[in-house]
């Protein structure tokens, strides 16, 4: 069976950033697909979450959204098709909680819903308690659940359209972080977003996504089933030893780092 159109397709990008060459990439993100980027730091995830969300612009290869350039893309249109949230992201003013989440539908015209929007993603995002607080006085990880807030808010009344969210989960606390992962499913389940997102936990990657883009150096090195079979590219990506555990019906799967022997050499 022919794979449907993709949502987003790569086709040998790349992009040089002082010295370092990132790419070429040739990656396909389909309709509804959860796609977790792992790697170490510095190894390029973000120049490459950058690039998809335009951000960057690439001189070489090309970026398709629904089959389109992404360079052809109207701001307007795009901001109605993906949401961004970027690694980190400056509110200047004191502005209130439901004004930053409001942000992510300043494209919207006449939008009469806006209120119950941001009402029902602040509560989606565990934040509804932040409403009527100034962003500027929350802490860090109250303050990544108002951006989540605002990414939910943007494509909350779209199907179909592309997340991409580089490290939401940093910031929280763990039990909270298993909350916001579980919301996120949530959020693009219900309306068929693909989600494209940048994590250091291999664990949340395991657990929540279909797919992984482990990327060392600039390149990709893997695109890879997010599954145990995963485990020895996680290994060589990372210098790492792992463990794999599983609950006691054999259903979860975690795995865990093994010490690395004191006399044995850095990866
Ligand atoms: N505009 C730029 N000009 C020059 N070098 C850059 C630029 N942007 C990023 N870099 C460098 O490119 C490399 C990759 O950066 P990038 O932010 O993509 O890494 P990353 O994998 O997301 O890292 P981390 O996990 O630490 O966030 C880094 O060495 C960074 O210093």
């Amino acid at each position: 069976m022919q794979n449907p159109e993709p949502l987003l397709s790569l086709d040998h990008t790349k992009i040089q950033l002082g010295p370092q060459q990132f790419g070429p990439f040739s990656l396909t993100v389909q309709t509804g697909e959860r796609i977790a980027i792992l790697g170490p730091s510095g190894a390029g995830k973000s120049t490459l979450l950058k690039l998809m969300s335009r951000e960057l612009l690439s001189r070489s290869g090309s970026i398709r959204l629904h089959d389109r350039p992404l360079a052809d893309w109207t701001l307007i249109e795009l901001s109605q098709r993906r949401a961004v949230l970027p690694q980190s992201s400056e509110i200047a003013f004191g502005l209130e909680v439901e004004l930053v989440v409001a942000l992510g539908r300043v494209a919207r015209q006449a939008d009469s819903n806006q209120a119950a929007i941001v009402s029902a993603a602040l509560q989606l995002a565990h934040a509804s308690h932040l409403a009527g607080r100034r962003f500027d006085t929350l802490s860090g990880g109250e303050q990544a659940r108002v951006q989540l807030a605002r990414i939910f808010a943007q494509l909350w009344d779209v199907q179909e359209g592309l997340v991409l969210v580089d490290e939401p989960l940093a910031a929280l606390d763990p039990g909270l972080q298993f909350d916001l992962l579980d919301s996120l499913q949530t959020f693009i389940c219900q309306r068929g977003h693909a989600l494209v997102a940048i994590l250091h936990d291999i664990n949340h990657a395991l657990l929540a996504f279909d797919r992984l883009w482990l990327i060392k150096q600039g390149r990709l090195q893997a695109n890879i089933t997010a599954d145990a079979s995963a485990i020895p590219q996680l290994e060589l990506l990372y210098g790492i030893r792992l463990r794999q555990l599983k609950s006691d019906c054999g259903e979860a799967m975690m795995v865990a780092p093994v010490p690395r022997h004191p006399s044995a050499p850095a990866p």
